[in-house]
């Protein structure tokens, strides 16, 4: 089969939200109940036929297949699972007799029902959107079913725009997929690929009796280490893409290899290659997170088109166009010797990025010309296509532009700090380090007097519509600023109150003055911006509005220590104050790309250390410093690993290491699976660190003794993500379970997480049984000393 060439010019896909997040309200008006499917779906079809409209005035084809067919109504990975009518055993239900499933059915996957807890979410890569993970199992249905990729693909067609169908390709599928619960314990869902493969095949064909000129197929998955294995010559992919190549029916095919360098980090381009040997089309590179394709390796490209990502999609800065537009040459150059073609795209999808920087309204003035949004990076793909084709002088203006915004940038008073710079270069190891733990655990006892298994939170109580409509209130001007004060001091209160009430030994302020653990800390740091409307999709309905980083961090004054010590100041309790950590609040911004991370998670570090000082200077004494994304930043390859640790824990280490050796230092990480960063959290050298086990029922205090975990450390006793409330039963039962492996006068005991999006209801009894379960656990202990 002679192959098609791709369209000079695409993107990935395209951010799914709307622009006014018109796919939130659709969705969240119909779970509600307040609307049918067929209004939901003529919602959504109108938002896409305005997507592409939009991308069509922007310059990307209507006809060539350029615009990319990625709507998702929750997830792209879970319009897999029902383009493969994949129904895990415990929805089996759901399916119709010929074992699809249907809008309504895939909803119950993402959501659950009153019965069944959904799909388990997962980070999307090293990215902080979350996908429902596939269930597989032996005997798992697989089943072509192309019905809504058709129909969508043929609606379009009739408006008069050809799309692209997307989907997540079968290698990655599997791979993003668990094992079924009950599955054997040695079941891979990769022993499934051979069906999963002919079930694309199907797809294929039926997409292109639908006349659907092109099909994307992502395949990211090959960036991680167990997927680049795949991925080298003679391994799995190679063969898997021979068969879909080889179909007999079938669209053109693209495949992309987004988030990183694909197959063997030393032989970047390989990949790519042997991929358009098996016959596809056209194949994809990340020119951003990625290595850029070698010339050795391109040979294999004759007649397939290399789709260059070189606009970058995680991040939110303007393209370099002049640097690209020169990377892009000297590209082509190699891929023409090889008798292929080159084109421009995006790294990845732009979901990612928020849709357009025309609709910011209180960005400080100098930043918009800085940032390219969605809309924007489409403009980029099109300007850097054509002055690859038309030469370099057809686009001479839109150079110009951005090499002046970026000189701009290079030089705005805030981008480069002296005096921040200084401080960093001045740091010596000194300032990394507290003395060691045994000595500050002795001035802690003194200082604190805890008793045996002491209890407290993770810092934050339940969020009520009243805190949520006083902070809209406060923001919109309708109340002032002392009226919002006072209305927060209540809260505090009324918090401080409930804590002594339930006989919590460690009390907290419960953050009610904060709308979210990162952003507050951003609004209140120099260095950082806010959006107004530049929200990214999370999972499902939910969007977040990452803060920009784009300038030196420092902290013009203390801003926690009003709250925290007014908090303090109602209690004779040890108290505890609440940070946030250097490494998530970088996770969840956007970044600059002009410095190392290493060096804006130091001077984040520094802002913090600025707080813990004063926060001391009030009196708090204990001050704990949330890491929760610490994992979620770890590298998707092993080698990158090591070096990634170490400057993260560095920054920990830098915000706290100021610290009194009397002042206790705790930190928290919501997740469980830490066998592989545990050397990591060690080194954070927190004198008490809180995780989350109450799932997975304690696994971890095992992995943490196996290790030698000598400090302080507050294993989850109750899951705070689900809306019930653990009996003093359960709560013991974990309790005691922590006390089989670890060192009693180590435990801590507390909840998995912040309690901001409970209620008071639960919450209340929640934390009384928490308090009653660990009051009997300390008399046995002490019966049995
Ligand atoms: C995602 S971790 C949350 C920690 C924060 N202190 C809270 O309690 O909400
Ligand atoms: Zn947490």
């Amino acid at each position: 089969m002679s192959k098609q060439t791709f369209p000079a010019a695409s993107i990935l896909g395209y951010p799914r939200i709307g622009p006014n997040r018109e796919l939130k309200k659709a969705l969240e008006a119909h779970w509600a109940k307040q609307t049918d499917e067929a209004t939901l779906h003529a919602a959504a079809l109108e938002l896409q036929r305005n997507n592409l409209a939009k991308l069509t005035t922007l310059g990307l084809g209507a006809t060539d297949a350029s615009l990319p067919g990625d709507f998702a109504y929750y997830d792209q990975v879970l319009d897999a699972t029902i383009a493969l009518s994949a129904v895990p055993t415990r929805f089996a239900d759901l399916a119709a007799t010929d074992g699809t499933i249907n809008t309504a059915g895939a909803f119950v996957l993402a959501r659950g029902d009153e019965s069944r807890a959904p799909l388990e979410m997962t980070k999307w890569f090293d990215t902080n959107y979350h996908y429902l993970v596939p269930e597989i199992g032996e005997s798992t249905p697989i089943k072509a079913n192309a019905a809504a990729l058709v129909e969508s693909f043929t609606a379009h067609q009739a408006n008069g725009t050809t799309i692209r169908p997307t989907l997540v390709g079968p290698i990655s599928y599997l791979l993003l997929a668990k094992a079924e619960d009950g599955a054997a314990a040695d079941f891979d869902p990769l022993v499934r690929l051979d069906e999963v493969v002919n079930a694309y095949v199907e797809i294929l064909a039926a997409l292109a009796a639908a006349g659907a000129p092109w099909v994307q197929l992502d395949e990211p998955a090959l960036v991680t280490d167990r997927g680049a294995a795949l991925a080298v010559p003679g391994a799995l992919a190679e063969s898997v893409y021979t068969t879909l190549a080889a179909a007999t029916k079938r669209p053109a095919l693209l495949v992309t290899l987004g988030y990183g360098t694909a197959g063997n980090v030393e032989r970047p381009g390989e990949t790519q290659g042997l991929l358009a040997r098996a016959g596809v089309d056209a194949v994809h590179a990340d020119l951003i997170r990625g290595a850029l394709p070698t010339a050795n390796f391109l040979g294999d490209l004759a007649g397939s088109t290399l789709v260059a990502g070189i606009v970058d999609s995680r991040n939110i800065w303007r393209n370099n166009l002049t640097t690209s537009l020169q990377t892009l040459q000297g590209l082509r150059a190699e891929v023409q010797q090889a008798g292929g073609t080159l084109a421009v795209g995006t790294a990845t999808s732009l979901q990612h990025v928020p849709h357009d920087v025309a609709l910011e309204t209180k960005l400080p003035a100098h930043l918009p010309e800085w940032l390219a949004f969605a809309n924007q990076k489409v403009s980029e793909v099109i300007t850097l296509a054509k002055g690859l084709n038309d030469g370099q002088e057809a686009v001479a203006t839109e150079l110009a532009e951005a090499d002046a915004a970026i000189k701009n940038r290079a030089e705005f008073a805030g981008t480069t700090v002296p005096a921040v710079r200084t401080r960093l270069a001045n740091l010596t190891t000194a300032d990394f380090s507290r003395s060691d733990a045994t000595t500050r655990k002795v001035a802690q006892e003194q200082a604190l007097d805890l008793p045996l298994l002491p209890t407290t939170t993770i810092g934050s109580f339940p969020q009520t519509v009243e805190v949520r409509s006083a902070r809209a209130a406060h923001r919109a001007g309708t109340i002032n600023d002392a009226a919002y004060e006072g209305f927060l001091k209540e809260e505090i209160a009324r918090v401080v109150a409930l804590q002594e009430e339930l006989g919590l030994d460690v009390l907290v302020h419960g953050e009610a003055e904060r709308n979210d653990m990162v952003q507050y800390f951003a609004e209140n740091f120099d260095g950082f911006a806010e959006t107004s409307n530049g929200w990214v999709q999370s999972y499902g309905s939910r969007a977040t509005r990452p803060s920009i980083l784009w300038g030196d961090v420092s902290r013009p004054a203390p801003f926690t220590v009003p709250w925290i010590s007014y908090a303090a100041s109602l209690t004779n309790k040890p108290f505890k104050g609440m940070l946030t950590g250097p490494v998530t609040i970088l996770a969840w911004s956007f970044i600059r790309d002009d410095e190392p991370l290493s060096v804006s998670a130091n001077q984040v570090a520094l802002a913090l250390r600025d707080e813990i000082a004063d926060l001391e200077a009030a009196g708090i004494s204990i001050i704990q410093v949330d890491e929760p994304a610490l994992r979620e930043l770890l590298p998707l390859r092993s080698k990158d690993q090591t070096k990634y640790l170490g400057w993260s824990v560095d920054s920990f280490r830098l915000s706290t290491a100021g610290a009194v050796d009397s002042t206790q230092i705790h930190t928290h990480l919501c997740y469980s699976e830490f066998g592989e960063i545990i050397n990591a959290i060690d080194a954070l050298d927190a004198d008490v660190t809180s995780i989350e086990a109450a799932r997975s029922r304690m696994e971890v205090t095992e992995d943490l003794t196996n290790f030698g975990f000598s400090r302080g450390i507050g294993p989850g006793v109750y899951d705070i993500h689900a809306p019930r409330v653990p009996s003093e039963a359960e709560v013991a039962e974990l309790i005691n379970i922590a006390l089989g492996s670890l060192d009693a006068r180590q435990l801590w005991i507390n909840p998995d997480c912040g309690l901001k999006t409970r209620g008071y209801l639960e919450t209340r009894e929640s934390l009384a049984n928490l308090v009653a379960a660990t009051v009997a656990a300390r008399s046995t202990l002490s019966l049995s000393v």
